[in-house]
């Protein structure tokens, strides 16, 4: 018996549908949406993602700029960026991709992103206050594990969800929307002492850590939900998961790569740029 799919193809075009229609009403009053997406990096997924928001921006009317600083760029020279983009009225919503150079911390610069166009919820005020309940940006990708187990009628209070990856772009703000949600947390991570013990307790399974293939069978409880955020690039130019294919056959259900969180995630982030834009 193979895993229920659940896709988040629907779930993202009606996001993306709600998106444009407010981006319409936006150029209509004269205040027109636009994001901003910063990139010091070269890697492939990051590219992905950059060229699903360029397609996507593009589709729900919202006008999309992306600033390529190279992987090589100076830490001072992001901050500077992220600092302009926040004070130009022009623009509604600022992404600053991850990975970054030189072990520089998405947190540390990401301060230098104003709260009301963080759009990915990567400045520590927007955690902060997601963690505590109060209103903020959730980080997209986060935001998009929540709304594709809600959409597919998963159950989450009272569940036991187990999170691999302790991310502040997934691992640690889904752990506080799953927790918002009454589901019952375990967060996991590459110090995580037998990982197949920890995450085979888990009704609900998001596996948030860049590596195919790393969730096999015995990672599995039969029967559980399992969201796969994992995006790795293969060798013939397509994109995998972190879920192995034997591991998908022991899942009651699970969410495609491609197709599953990606699409949502997007469609999120662009829903995001046009309420910081409203607001
Ligand atoms: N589909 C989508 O919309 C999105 C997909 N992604 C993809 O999700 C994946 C994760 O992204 P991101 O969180 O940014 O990645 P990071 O590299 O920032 O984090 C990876 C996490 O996985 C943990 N980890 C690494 N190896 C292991 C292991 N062997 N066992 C258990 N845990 C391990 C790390 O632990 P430690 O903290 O100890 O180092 C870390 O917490 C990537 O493939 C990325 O491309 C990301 C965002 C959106
Ligand atoms: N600050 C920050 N936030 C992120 O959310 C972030 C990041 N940095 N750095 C890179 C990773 C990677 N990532 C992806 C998102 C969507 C797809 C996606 O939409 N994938 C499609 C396939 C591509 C397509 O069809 O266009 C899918 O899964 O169906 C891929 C990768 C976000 N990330």
């Amino acid at each position: 018996m193979s895993a229920r799919p659940l896709s988040g193809r629907d779930l993202a075009a009606a996001i993306r549908t709600d998106a444009a229609e407010r981006a319409a009403e936006l150029a209509a009053a004269g205040r027109p949406a636009k994001l901003a997406v910063v990139t010091a990096t070269a890697d492939e997924s990051s590219a992905w993602y950059v060229r699903s928001i360029v397609t996507a921006a593009g589709k729900a009317g919202i006008a999309c700029e992306v600033v390529d600083l190279g992987p090589e760029a100076p830490v001072a020279e992001i901050r500077e960026r992220l600092e302009s983009l926040s004070a130009d009225d022009q623009v509604s919503g600022i992404i600053l991709q991850t990975p970054l150079p030189g072990g520089a911390k998405l947190e540390d610069l990401a301060s230098a992103i104003v709260p009301a166009k963080d759009v990915d919820g990567a400045n520590p005020l927007s955690l902060g206050r997601l963690a505590a309940g109060l209103p903020a940006f959730a980080p997209a990708t986060a935001e998009a594990v929540v709304r594709i187990l809600e959409h597919h009628g998963v159950e989450l209070a009272g569940r036991h969800a187990v999170v691999v990856g302790r991310s502040t772009v997934v691992g640690k703000p889904a752990a506080h929307l799953l927790l918002d949600r009454h589901a019952t947390v375990t967060v996991c991570h590459s110090r995580t002492a037998d990982l197949p013990a920890v995450t085979s307790a888990g009704d609900i399974l998001v596996a948030a850590v860049g590596r195919a293939g790393l969730i096999t069978a015995e990672h599995v409880k039969p029967g559980a939900v399992v969201v796969d955020v994992g995006t790795n690039p293969t060798e013939d130019g397509g994109l995998v998961g972190d879920v192995a294919p034997a591991a998908a056959e022991r899942a009651g259900a699970l969410t495609p790569v491609p197709g599953g969180v990606g699409p949502v995630t997007t469609a999120l982030l662009l829903q995001h740029t046009v309420r910081a834009a409203r607001e």
